[in-house]
């Protein structure tokens, strides 16, 4: 089978995508047609010619105000069920879904308006196709702590549907230590906990994220190869990072694909896994991410498998879920050979 087939086949998990940044360009016009948002594109073309990034402020611009379009509970519905449709056609039979809840809150859109139509759509592919999935609350760590805590707040009528949170936006300037009460409240309802750490922000990030917040999971982790000893730290805890190739080249974390670092981390036996993070604006969902390091780098079936593997091992499913698609994988790998 070749390499492109098996990509497709193989049954993947994703644990780093912003439901915000899966929203299509067709998507955002329609709905800035529906609710009268002024949009600076007059069409989809344009959407997608402003798509040029040099780092992660430029590109976090664009999707808050791309993310202004979503208004009432059928918009967040068609938002999730495209992201889950996709998921379908991509073979990933589990995703742990980030969304951003102040970036609706501090538009006067509520828990109540966003909850529902995430949950709904979550709920018919499940019914629809067995579509597993999970949502990580993530706060904007370019605003105050206390802000973040504000938001937790108002999240209690929810928790029981949410996994984990997550910590996203501009990383410079913003370390993991500045959210250390709210991580802690988190930890205390039993949530699990990850972040951004190392995306352009320094390996002291990551040490932070890992020390001071306790997560179970870093969020992208490239510069962590910087620092020898934090390398082992990550090894030695089979710490797992959710690395987004595509992102990382459009980003500019890194010049192109072939610079990339995920190779080198698996082979070091780091627990990397491929993600798509903002797919809509980064040119492609998951197997795009897969494909694309596969041009760079030429991959083998057993460094695809093992990523995929990764993916299921770090994932937030229980135990006896994570066993049954590990030996799917094996038996989908063996019958392949
Ligand atoms: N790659 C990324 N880094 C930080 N915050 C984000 N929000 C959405 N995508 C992000
Ligand atoms: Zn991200």
């Amino acid at each position: 089978m070749s390499i492109e087939s098996l990509i497709q086949s193989l049954p993947k998990a994703e644990l780093h995508l912003h439901i915000e940044g899966s929203l299509e360009p067709e998507l955002m016009m329609h709905l800035a047609q529906k609710h009268q948002v002024d949009l600076p594109y007059k069409s989809i073309e344009q959407v997608r010619k402003a798509y040029q990034f040099e780092d992660l402020q430029s590109f976090l611009d664009l999707y808050y105000l791309g993310a202004s379009v979503l208004i009432d509970e059928q918009d967040f519905y068609q938002l999730m069920w495209q992201y889950l449709c996709q998921c379908r056609a991509q073979n990933i039979v589990h995703t742990e879904i980030m969304f951003d809840p102040q970036t609706h809150t501090h538009r006067g859109i509520g828990f109540d308006i966003f909850m529902p139509g995430f949950l709904r759509a979550m709920e018919v592919a499940y019914q629809q196709w067995g579509q597993s999935s999970q949502l990580i609350l993530s706060f904007l760590r370019h605003l105050p702590e206390q802000d973040a805590i504000d938001t937790f707040v108002q999240a209690q009528p929810y928790l029981h549907q949410v996994t984990a949170v997550g910590l996203d936006s501009s990383e410079l300037n913003h370390p993991p230590t500045k959210f250390k009460s709210v991580y802690a409240q988190a930890a205390k309802k039993g949530l699990k906990l990850v972040a951004h750490a190392g995306e352009e922000g320094p390996p002291e990030y990551i040490w932070e994220a890992l020390n001071e917040l306790q997560v179970d999971r870093i969020d992208h982790g490239v510069r962590s190869i910087e620092d020898p000893e934090l390398v082992q730290t990550l090894i030695n805890k089979q710490m797992p990072l959710t690395v987004c190739p595509l992102s990382n080249t459009k980003l500019c974390v890194f010049d192109d694909m072939t610079q990339h670092n995920i190779l080198s981390m698996l082979e070091r036996d780091i627990l990397v896994t491929v993600n798509s993070d903002d797919p809509s604006y980064f040119g492609g969902y998951l197997n795009e991410n897969f494909l694309a390091l596969h041009q760079a780098f030429d991959l083998t079936p057993a460094q695809l498998i093992q990523l995929v593997k990764n993916s299921f091992k770090a994932s937030f499913l229980d135990e006896s879920k994570k066993r049954y698609w590990l030996a799917k994988i094996d038996e989908f790998a063996n019958n392949t050979d």
